[in-house]
């Protein structure tokens, strides 16, 4: 047995219990230093020095201070001061590089009824990618992450899921990825693309229909929730479902059965439902193009898909990743002059223009290096002014002010959070506090950009 536990170890035999589990699994005190850990966490986080009596943020993360003081939610310090379990999605450093671990805390009490411990057990997040390389999802900021968690947190469910996001951030991928950590998995994922569907097409699309049914049905077809079966239908762009067809679309959700077009006999579904949309669907309710009854019924479990710039600090991870899925035979990397000027660029197709961007300039480049010649539609200025900041429109509270632009700087700046502090002439501690205050009123002031 390679565990480790200190003599002040609360529970005779816990070392044995902490074996048992196969996941990491480590026993912090309120110090948040590690008290006893069992042997795969030794696998995954001890290096030259051991880790008993370290603390769990120097381990995982490399900090110096606790996760909560660097802007992160820390599972720990949300457990002392709830006195319950708590969840988080966080990037560890591991053998393998970063990776994504759902970390869970529990509070241990001793005595008195005072927390005086917590069990920290890790899952690695399966699917999704913090290095170059994976398939799939790939992110480590904050905002990705925050999708990632509640993408975690909704897979396991029936619960039907809207994923709302700009073109091009990723919402079919995250749809699939929802799917693929359901206990449906094993079962079909069924996309449908629902722009420009007429409505007898979408609806023997969706349903299918039986030979005979209309002029040019000559055999039998099988629908899209037939073929879903067992799996997950994934409707794209669910905002641009004819008003017409939305009550089709409510009857199937609400009465779980359908009719092949041109059949008597009623069948049944059974599919997972996630829809995703780039268009304000709470506002088409208000204007009548979107069935209230529906939004409703689709949106149980909402999850924003952050824009590009709103992740600017995934820019260069997403760049390696891609310019790899591009041109796996070639070595190529980007000059730093060409790398800043992808990030000063705003990015309104989001992630699929940076992958077309991306693979213009393969082409365009002999060498393994892109330089600023090979980015013409980025470096030659373009879209960039979109990122500067619009004029003055209303007069708006100074605080108010200050957390819009703060939230603005934050998402568009690309160096670090240091480094933001410091040209903001404040301390990182200070910029933090002040970014956790505009984080919470954020929607107080309309847009994401500075007034
Ligand atoms: N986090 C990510 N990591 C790696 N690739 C990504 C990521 N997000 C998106 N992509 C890539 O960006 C492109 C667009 O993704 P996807 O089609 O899922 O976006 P979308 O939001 O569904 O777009 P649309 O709304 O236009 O249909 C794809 O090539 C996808 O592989």
């Amino acid at each position: 047995m390679n565990s480790i536990a200190s003599p002040s170890l609360p529970l005779p035999g816990l070392e044995a219990v902490l074996d048992s589990f196969p996941e990491p699994m480590v026993l912090l005190d309120r110090d948040y230093r590690v008290v006893a850990a069992n042997e795969t966490y030794l696998r995954d986080y001890q290096d030259d020095v051991p880790v008993a009596g370290r603390c769990c943020y120097e381990v995982s993360h490399h900090y110096d201070r606790p996760c909560d003081q660097v802007g992160e939610d820390c599972p720990l310090s949300e457990s002392l001061r709830s006195g319950q379990m708590h969840r988080v999605l966080h990037v560890h450093h591991t053998p393998r590089g970063h990776e994504h671990i759902e970390v869970e805390t529990l509070p241990i009490r001793g005595g008195s009824g005072e927390v005086e411990f917590f069990l920290e057990l890790h899952r690695r997040v399966r699917g999704f990618a913090a290095e170059p390389g994976s398939p799939g999802l790939v992110g480590r900021s904050q905002a990705f992450n925050r999708m990632l968690e509640l993408i975690q947190r909704v897979a396991s469910s029936e619960t039907a899921v809207l994923l709302q996001g700009e073109s091009g951030t990723g919402k079919e991928l995250a749809a699939k990825a929802v799917h693929l950590a359901s206990p449906r998995s094993q079962g079909p994922f069924v996309p449908v693309e629902c722009s420009g569907l007429t409505e007898s097409l979408f609806e023997s699309e969706l349903f299918g229909h039986v030979r005979g049914a209309f002029t040019g049905a000559h055999s039998q077809k099988v629908g899209l929730v037939e073929s879903a079966r067992g799996g997950t239908l994934f409707l794209d762009e669910v905002g641009d479902v004819p008003l017409g067809l939305q009550v089709k679309l409510l009857r199937l959700l609400e009465t779980r059965t359908y009719r092949r077009v041109g059949d008597v006999e009623t069948q049944n579904a059974d599919f997972r439902l996630i829809c995703a949309t780039h268009r304000g669907l709470k506002a088409m309710v208000g204007e009548g193009s979107f069935r209230r009854d529906l939004f409703y019924r689709i949106s149980t479990f909402p999850i924003h898909l952050p824009a590009l710039r709103e992740r600017h600090e995934d820019l260069p991870l997403l760049v390696h990743t891609l310019l790899r899925r591009i041109a796996p035979a070639r070595r190529l990397r980007l000059d730093p002059a060409a790398m800043n000027c992808l990030l000063r660029y705003a990015f309104p197709g989001n992630i699929r223009e940076l992958r077309n961007i991306l693979e213009r300039a393969t082409l365009l480049s002999d060498g393994e290096v892109i330089r600023p010649e090979h980015l013409p539609e980025v470096c030659d200025g373009g879209e960039t002014a979109e990122v500067l900041p619009p004029r003055f429109r209303q007069i708006l509270p100074l605080e108010d002010l200050e957390q819009a632009y703060l939230r603005w700087a934050s998402a568009r700046f690309p160096g670090s959070k240091k480094e933001l502090a410091e040209q903001l002439g404040l301390s990182e501690r200070t910029l933090y506090r002040k970014l956790a205050e505009a984080d919470g009123s954020a929607g107080a002031v309309a847009g994401d950009s500075p007034p």
